[in-house]
Parts: C-alpha cells; sequence; structure tokens
C-alpha cells in the first residue's frame, strides 16, 4: 500500500446491535484502537443507533457510516434516510451499494448513480460496494462485472471527486460464508478496480482507497492487508466484537 493511502478498516454491523448493545461495544472498542496510528477506523450501525455512536465516538478516531441512503433529499418515499438527515447527525459516510442491498432489496446501478454523488455533495464520504457472484467467477465473467459496477455507479461523480469515493471489493461467494479470496484473487480484483479508475483519472487512481471485503477476520487480515492494492477492509461478522475487529484495525495501523 502507498503511503499517501491512509487504510480504512470499517465493520459493517448489518441488523445486529440494538443501542444498548452498540453502546457497550464502542465503549470496548475505544480503549482498545486509542494508541493505533495512521489508520481510518469506521463503523456502520443501522439507522437506530447512528446517533448514540456519533456521540460516543466524539473525538476519538472511529468514525460512523450508514449503511444506506436515498438519492433524494426528502420525499414520498416510506421507511427511507437522505444524505442530508445523515449529514445532520454528524456521521461521516455512507456504505451504498453492498451486494445484500442488491439483492434481497433490489438496489440498482441506477439508482446508485445518483446515489453516490448525492452522498459526496452532502458531505458524507461513500462506501461503493461492488463484487461478482460465485458463478460469474466461475464463468471467468469477474472483471465484466466490475467494469460494469464501476462505470455504471460513478457515472455522476465529478473526475475531481473520484477519489474521495472508497470502493469496497466484496467477492459475494466470500460475504459470511468464512470464504476468504485467497491473497492473489484480492489483489487482483483491487487493482483492477484501481485500473478502472484510472481510465477516468489517474491522479484519483492513486488517491482512491480500494477496500477488501469478504470473511476477513483477525487471523487473515494482515496478509490481505499488505497487498499493494488493497487500502484496508470492509468487515463483516468479525466486527460485531470489538476485539477481533481492534485485531484487525491494528494490522492496518503503522
Ligand atoms: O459483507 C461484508 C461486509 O460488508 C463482509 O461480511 P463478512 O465479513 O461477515 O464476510
Amino acid at each position: 500500500m502507498t503511503a499517501a493511502r491512509t487504510p480504512l478498516i470499517a465493520g459493517n454491523w448489518k441488523m445486529h446491535k440494538t443501542v444498548e448493545e452498540a453502546e457497550a461495544f464502542i465503549q470496548a472498542l475505544l480503549p482498545r484502537v486509542a494508541t493505533f496510528d495512521s489508520v481510518d477506523v469506521g463503523i456502520c450501525p443501522p439507522f437506530t443507533s447512528l446517533q448514540a455512536m456519533v456521540d460516543s465516538a466524539r473525538g476519538s478516531i472511529v468514525r460512523v457510516y450508514a449503511q444506506n441512503m436515498h438519492y433524494a433529499d426528502q420525499g414520498a418515499f416510506t421507511g427511507e434516510v437522505s444524505a442530508p438527515m445523515l449529514s445532520e447527525l454528524d456521521v461521516h459516510g455512507v456504505i451504498l451499494g453492498h451486494s445484500e442491498r442488491r439483492e434481497y432489496f433490489g438496489e440498482t446501478d441506477k439508482a446508485l448513480a445518483l446515489k453516490v454523488p448525492k452522498a459526496l455533495e452532502a458531505g458524507l464520504e461513500p462506501i461503493l460496494c461492488v463484487g461478482e457472484t460465485e458463478e460469474e467467477r466461475e464463468r471467468g465473467d469477474t472483471e465484466r462485472k466490475l467494469r460494469h459496477q464501476i462505470q455504471e455507479d460513478l457515472a455522476k461523480v465529478p473526475e475531481d471527486r473520484l477519489a474521495d469515493v472508497v470502493i469496497a471489493y466484496e467477492p459475494i461467494w466470500a460475504i459470511g460464508t468464512g470464504l476468504t479470496a485467497t491473497p492473489e484473487q484480492a489483489q487482483e480484483a483491487c487493482a483492477f478496480v484501481r485500473a478502472l479508475v484510472g481510465q477516468r483519472s489517474e491522479d484519483a487512481a492513486q488517491r482512491v482507497r480500494v477496500l477488501y471485503g469478504g470473511s476477513m477476520k483477525a487471523d487473515n487480515a494482515a496478509e490481505l492487508l499488505a497487498l499493494p492494492d488493497v487500502d484496508g477492509g470492509l468487515v463483516g461478522g468479525a466486527s460485531l466484537e470489538a476485539e477481533p475487529f481492534s485485531t484487525i484495525v491494528g494490522a492496518a495501523s503503522a
């Protein structure tokens, strides 16, 4: 990893933790990560715990991200939350296009093309998720899928903002399965994602952070985080407990 890119370890809690459980987690996490340097730490709680986590993390290195948002500022969209609503809470960023949202909630590339620039405009750091299914990998379609998602989802992001997007490469077959991409697979895909950004802007390609996600754990993180084109991790299961999560943060720290 190039020194210019600060690694980011973000924990995607998905639909886990009540406010009380979230509080217990952050109180356990803060002392464990207080001494780490040169690493950005993110937690991505459900909407209900965002405010509490922003308040508890204030003044620490931990930043709070939402897991989704709508592309409109307001409107008749029952059940949705907008970018200005998240910024108002002092949320740092938002995960967009997670494969679970694409698969179970009909999240489309068309919607993401609106969401990513909207997040940036609202001062939020988007973590855009991309990745192939097992079937697509077996068919040799990994690069085609990544190209399609990156081109579509970032289409409306101006060149000078591209590097402000974090891109998480999450092979769907590795999410929650205990199957981790090999270092070669992770490096190859993350380098390819960076090269795709480079087709728009070489400068942005050098600066954009590309994360790996998919069964990243305390015992495999160091190897993945040492890869030249992997600038951090988007961690699911292993982010639900302070101990393994802080070990992963430590592996990314200088
Ligand atoms: O989906 C993920 C993070 O967004 C990865 O989840 P797991 O780490 O549980 O495989």
